[in-house]
């Protein structure tokens, strides 16, 4: 079997192996120069940048994917509505002073009592941290029973996500009645916004399940570099950019005619615990990783051409007349017909190790955001499911749906138009 050993000085040559190699060379050297983009910009210092915490719109959706995320899903306890609404209060002013970089009550130490801010972000910066709150779909209805009387303002596209080919869902990293986003370019300040916020639940919800992700595997802006995932390739290069307004209008956005009105401007965020499993993947051929995914793994180009953003032409064909992007690969079966889109938002993780397998457990905490998971997410991932090459190398454990409300001006909480 061929070998290819590139090193940044073969590269830089534009050194040559023959054949598919060349591609791949030139590929490299593409890469590299890409790389060091991508370096200097994940090692400019975002930490004093903020993003806007108040807006139409909440942040952390389109918001240019930050490096780092903690995600958490709640479950109440048993409290009032009107309990709820305080909790959202509380949220609202504590997610605000931590999106500007500021502590919980800032100057209201008492030595008597606990600090009003853990503290542990204080040096940070605001590193551009988002939160983003969502309402699941046992927040309307639990165990048949309507929990707030708000059981008829339920989205119709809040749906329970029904059982998709392959899933190996784990009700311990599933579900929740409601979520928390936290993404930022420093991990202690993302979960330093979740610590804080749990602790301000205290009596009310619970946390029912976490997820840290450490490197994000989207972009979603046109001014990003495009990252790569755990199985090395360039993941976000297809997806929804922030600058492309109608892609964003028509895909992520719930309308008021979508209805409940609660969610015009919102939008449904669904979280899947994608496992990888690395070392069967870090066995398998390089020809073989390209023909699963679709693209070239270096440069990210679809197969058989050079440049990661050529248009993906699924009507290609080899010298013998073969589709030149495999039937079952991924991208083409994410693709279909380019009816389906979707904004990705994931993130890689990794949990330590799987002490039955001795391997390790990790892979891609995939969220997405969409208009309506009935039509985008559910139908995506049933094709997928049935069909993907890249189904032997993975295993969804987690799943959510949240539907994530619209945003707010300044003196408005979290979700006030369903809950007032
Ligand atoms: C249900 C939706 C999707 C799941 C789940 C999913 C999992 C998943 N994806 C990768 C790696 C890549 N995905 C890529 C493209 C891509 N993926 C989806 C959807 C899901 N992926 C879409 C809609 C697309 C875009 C397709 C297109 O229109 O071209 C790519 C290629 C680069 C890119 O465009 O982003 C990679 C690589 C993994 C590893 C994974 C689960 C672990
Ligand atoms: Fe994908």
């Amino acid at each position: 079997m061929k070998r290819f050993h590139l090193n940044r000085r073969d590269l830089l040559r534009g050194a040559g192996v023959a054949g598919t190699g060349a591609v791949l060379a030139t590929g490299g050297y593409t890469l590299l120069q890409q790389r060091d983009a991508a370096l200097s910009s994940s090692v400019r210092d975002h930490s004093q940048e903020t993003v806007p915490f108040y807006g139409p719109h909440q942040a952390g959706i389109t918001t240019p994917a930050q490096d780092h995320l903690h995600f958490a899903t709640f479950d109440l306890l048993s409290p009032t509505l009107s309990e709820i609404r305080g909790l959202m209060r509380i949220w609202t002013s504590a997610a605000a002073s931590m999106c500007a970089g500021k502590s919980i009550g800032e100057g209201e130490f008492n030595l008597q009592s606990p600090p009003p801010d853990t503290g542990e972000a204080m040096e940070h910066g605001p590193s551009r941290l988002t939160i983003t709150v969502g309402f699941g779909p046992t927040f309307f209805v639990k165990e048949g029973r309507d929990r707030f009387g708000l059981a008829k303002n339920r989205p119709p596209a809040l749906i329970d996500i029904p059982a998709l080919p392959g899933d190996a869902l784990k009700p311990e990293q599933s579900g929740g009645d409601l979520c928390v986003q936290a993404c930022a370019d420093n991990p202690q300040v993302a979960f330093h916004a979740v610590r804080n916020l749990t602790r301000l639940a205290r009596g009310l919800a619970v946390l029912r399940w976490s997820q840290l992700g450490f490197s994000r595997t989207a972009t979603t802006s046109k001014g990003q570099a495009t990252p790569r995932n755990l199985m090395g390739f360039k993941d976000g290069t297809a997806n929804i950019k922030a600058e492309d307004a109608n892609v964003v209008r028509q895909f992520v956005w719930a309308s008021d005619a979508d209805g409940p009105h609660w969610m015009a401007g919102g939008s449904y965020l669904v979280a899947r615990r994608i496992r990888i499993h690395i070392e069967s993947w870090d066995r398998d051929s390089l020809l073989d990783q390209e023909q699963t995914i679709g693209r070239h793994k270096l440069n990210g180009a679809p197969i058989g051409g050079h440049d990661e953003f050529a248009p993906l032409d699924l009507n290609a064909k080899d010298k013998d007349g073969n589709p030149l992007i495999p039937l079952q690969s991924h991208v083409r079966l994410a693709r279909g017909d380019d009816t389906i889109k979707l904004l990705r938002r994931g993130y890689s993780f990794t949990d330590g190790m799987d002490r039955v397998t001795g391997e390790l457990d990790a892979g891609l905490f995939f969220i997405s955001y969409q208009r309506d998971p009935r039509t985008q997410f559910v139908p995506l991932q049933t094709r997928l499911g049935r069909e993907d090459a890249l189904n032997e190398y993975i295993t969804h454990t987690g799943s959510a749906l949240f539907a994530c409300p619209p945003g707010m001006n300044e003196g408005e909480y979290f979700g006030q138009s369903l809950l007032q």
